[in-house]
């Protein structure tokens, strides 16, 4: 049970409570009397046994207590006080004057001690002093007690922080580290205290962190605020991103005097502040800023990264006064994997073929995905058109190896457009532009290979939507038109064959070839419509020529590379063959080696189908592609036409004529029949009649002219040299 009023003091302005004890009741009650002349509140215990009791029922500031009493002793009253009332203090009023006696008092805690007969000025300055000393002590203690609350409270305020606090002295060094350090970094505060606050920074961030407490200018108005990656402990790859906001502090008001429990030693702390993880946000931003420039499929710069940066190298090679090279990829055969395998197979092999094409490219080089299967690339400071070349060739051959989707094997090849600056644009519009449209030119002669952009390829861009649509509107109109050129036995000078070829009667531009409209069809998809109606239009010319007086004209006709990919490809030839009444035996379609290479299995299945029908088949400017021989026995091939820039070389001399040797060789060897294109000159007729080439088609024998006048031709049986 507590005494009752326990929780009065004598600092609280109330009169001390004092216990006097004695055996003897005259002694007793005159120290009592003087004591409550002084205005103490006495209350009297005659004897050890009494003074026992009242212990147990009140509470007491002082006790004067005599030593030898009989029954319960000074000693043992000690003892029940320092039990019970531990803050109740005790002066010895007693006649014993033993040292034995008095030491023994002392030691048990007695405050002082007075010996009897006392002198009452002496009894009652000592009464007056120990009440005193007992009040600071008590006094001193609350404050204590007060002082460890307050701290344990901003103990706790600095600890739980969701943030790191810190100070740090004049140099850097760290005095005190809250205790956040270790959940958000892994550190113990105490082996941070005393280290340079560089020891915790990324490496990258060293100067920038260290450079920004050196600026004068912090004050408290102004603080120091800087983004930083901190390192985590243990591994020095992990980091962390914090936002940190650094104070000066003002000595003025800083309690610099006395150690804290809080920190080491923080007396000459100079910055303090606070270190917030934004990690999460660093990365929800940095999530966020990938998105926005990235294709997330790829992981490649997306379309505005990569204009952004080819924005930058033009800005560059005009100041240096260099060259930079954009290509643009368009992969053959995609959409048709896509379509039968499914977009899932399709992502994967897009994925390959990303990293396939990385493998290929420097560091300063960007790749991106433009869209669908396109892609875009940037070759900043390139020396000359050769190292743009021989990067493409490099992108080439590094997607002929098949990819792997699961159980199948695929194939897919690239196009690629190339624009160099500044000759083919001085702006990144144009640029890009024009290596789309080298890539068409691309894709229009059998896919699979490279181009540069130049001139003579494209018109601008205006004219380029009106040729657009005006060719469109051209198919409406009639206004296509099939020439031919004849194919000439150059023995009999018999005209053997005719080359159909395609003409657009523009009605303000008048007559166009196909080099001015065939890649922009290509790349609008009109090509298929386009070629099925020269087709048609062909069937029915040279069909009726056959049934007339000619029934060994061959038809040669150009596929395009779409056409041919085209799932129904041989049923569409066969039904429009048929339709238009045409016999197979009579026509031979001409193919690039690109086109076959592109997907063997599916080109040489249908190659096969046609033969079967009748139909033959030409390799077109043969030698200028893949070459790559193993085919020509693998499949049903009939005739190789010798590119015209072989036939060319032949009156140069140049090696270009070796090649036309060894074309023709070989085409004997394995029992094919020859054209060679682009024939101009006797010298090339007579060269190539040496060489047992027998059939030639070029300007020699004139140019591909309309339907009216190579009819009138044939029916002259023979055709002579520029006879047209
Ligand atoms: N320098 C020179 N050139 C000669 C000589 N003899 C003929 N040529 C030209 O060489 C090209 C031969 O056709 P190609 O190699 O099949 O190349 C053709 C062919 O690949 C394609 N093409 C033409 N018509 C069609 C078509 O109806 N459909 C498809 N898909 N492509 C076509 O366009 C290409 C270009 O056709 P054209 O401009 O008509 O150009 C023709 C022809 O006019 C000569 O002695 N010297």
């Amino acid at each position: 049970m507590k005494p009752e009023h326990a929780d009065q003091t004598p600092s609280q302005g109330f009169p001390a409570r004092l216990l006097v004890v004695d055996d003897e009741p005259r002694l007793l009650s005159s120290l009592a009397s003087l004591l409550r002349s002084q205005g103490y509140e006495v209350t009297e215990a005659e004897g050890g046994e009494r003074a026992c009791e009242l212990i147990d029922q009140q509470s007491f500031d002082l006790a004067l207590l005599d030593l030898r009493m009989p029954g319960v002793d000074g000693f043992e009253v000690m003892a029940e006080l320092s039990r019970k009332q531990p803050d109740c203090g005790t002066i010895v009023v007693s006649g014993e004057s033993s040292f034995a006696a008095v030491s023994r008092a002392l030691r048990r805690g007695a405050l002082d001690y007075i010996r009897k007969p006392f002198d009452p000025e002496e009894l009652l300055a000592t009464v007056e002093s120990v009440i005193n000393k007992q009040s600071l002590m008590r006094a001193h203690e609350h404050i204590q007690v007060r002082l460890e609350k307050s701290e344990a409270l901003h103990r706790y305020i600095v600890n739980t922080s969701p943030d790191i606090v810190f100070m740090l002295d004049e140099e850097g060094f760290i005095c005190f580290i809250n205790s956040k350090v270790e959940s958000l970094l892994g550190y113990q505060p105490e082996e941070l205290c005393g280290q340079h606050f560089r020891q915790i920074l990324d490496d990258r961030d060293v100067s920038k962190g260290t450079y920004a407490l050196k600026g004068a200018n912090i004050t408290a108005d102004n603080p120091r605020t800087l983004e930083v990656r901190l390192k985590t402990r243990g591994s020095q790859q992990a980091t962390r991103h914090f936002e940190i906001t650094a104070f000066p502090i003002d000595p003025q008001t800083w309690p610099h005097t006395g150690d804290s429990q809080i920190g080491a030693t923080p007396k000459s702390a100079r910055y303090y502040g606070t270190a917030r993880d934004v990690t999460e946000r660093k990365e929800a931003e940095a999530f966020i800023n990938f998105q926005a420039y990235h294709d997330l499929l790829t992981r490649l710069p997306n379309r505005a990264l990569f204009k952004d940066r080819l924005e930058l190298a033009i800005a560059q090679a005009r100041r240096g006064k260099e060259k930079l090279a954009v290509m643009f990829l368009d992969l053959d055969r995609f959409k048709i994997i896509n379509d039968t395998l499914g977009h899932a197979m399709g992502d994967r092999l897009l994925q390959a073929v990303t990293q396939r094409l990385e493998k290929c490219l420097r560091k300063g080089d960007t790749l991106s995905r433009f869209g669908g299967d396109e892609f875009t690339l940037l070759l900043p400071a390139i020396h000359d058109n050769d190292d743009a070349r021989q990067i493409a060739r490099k992108l080439i051959r590094a997607l002929q190896a098949p990819f792997q989707l699961g159980e199948h094997e695929v194939f897919v090849g690239v196009s690629i457009g190339i624009a160099v600056y500044p000759e083919a644009g001085e702006n990144l519009d144009q640029l890009i532009q024009n290596a789309d449209i080298a890539m068409y030119h691309v894709k229009g002669r059998g896919k699979d290979g490279y181009r540069f952009y130049s001139q003579t390829m494209s018109v601008d861009t205006a004219n380029r939507l009106n040729l657009e649509r005006d060719l469109r509107l051209a198919l409406e109109r009639d206004e296509l038109r099939v020439f031919y050129q004849p194919q000439v036995c150059s023995r009999s000078n018999r005209i053997v064959g005719l080359e159909a070829l395609v003409r657009w009667q523009h009605p303000e531009r008048g007559l166009l070839y196909p080099g001015d409209f065939l890649a922009l069809a290509e790349e609008t998809k009109l090509i298929v419509q386009l070629s099925e109606w020269v087709m048609d239009r062909a069937f029915r010319d040279v069909g009726d020529w056959i049934r007339n007086g000619h029934p060994d004209l061959r038809l040669a006709v150009n596929l395009s590379p779409t056409q041919v990919e085209h799932p129904r490809f041989v049923d569409n030839l066969v039904r429009r063959m048929t339709k238009q009444h045409f016999p197979p035996d009579n026509l031979e379609i001409e193919i690039t080696e690109n086109v076959i290479m592109s997907d063997l299995d599916q080109i040489s299945h249908k190659l096969r189908e046609l033969a079967t029908v009748g139909v033959r088949i030409a390799i077109d400017d043969f030698g200028t592609g893949y070459s790559s021989l193993n085919y020509l026995h693998r499949l049903p091939i009939h005739t190789l036409k010798v590119d015209q820039s072989f036939v060319r070389a032949i009156r140069s001399g140049e090696e270009g004529a070796c090649i036309v040797n060894a074309i023709v060789a070989m085409a004997h060897g394995l029992k094919l029949e020859i054209v060679a294109e682009g024939v101009e000159t006797d010298e090339q007729l007579s060269y190539l009649r040496n060489l047992g080439c027998h059939q030639v088609q070029g300007f020699f024998y004139g140019p591909a002219r309309p339907a009216g006048e190579v009819f009138k031709a044939l029916e002259e049986r023979t055709v002579k040299a520029v006879s047209f």
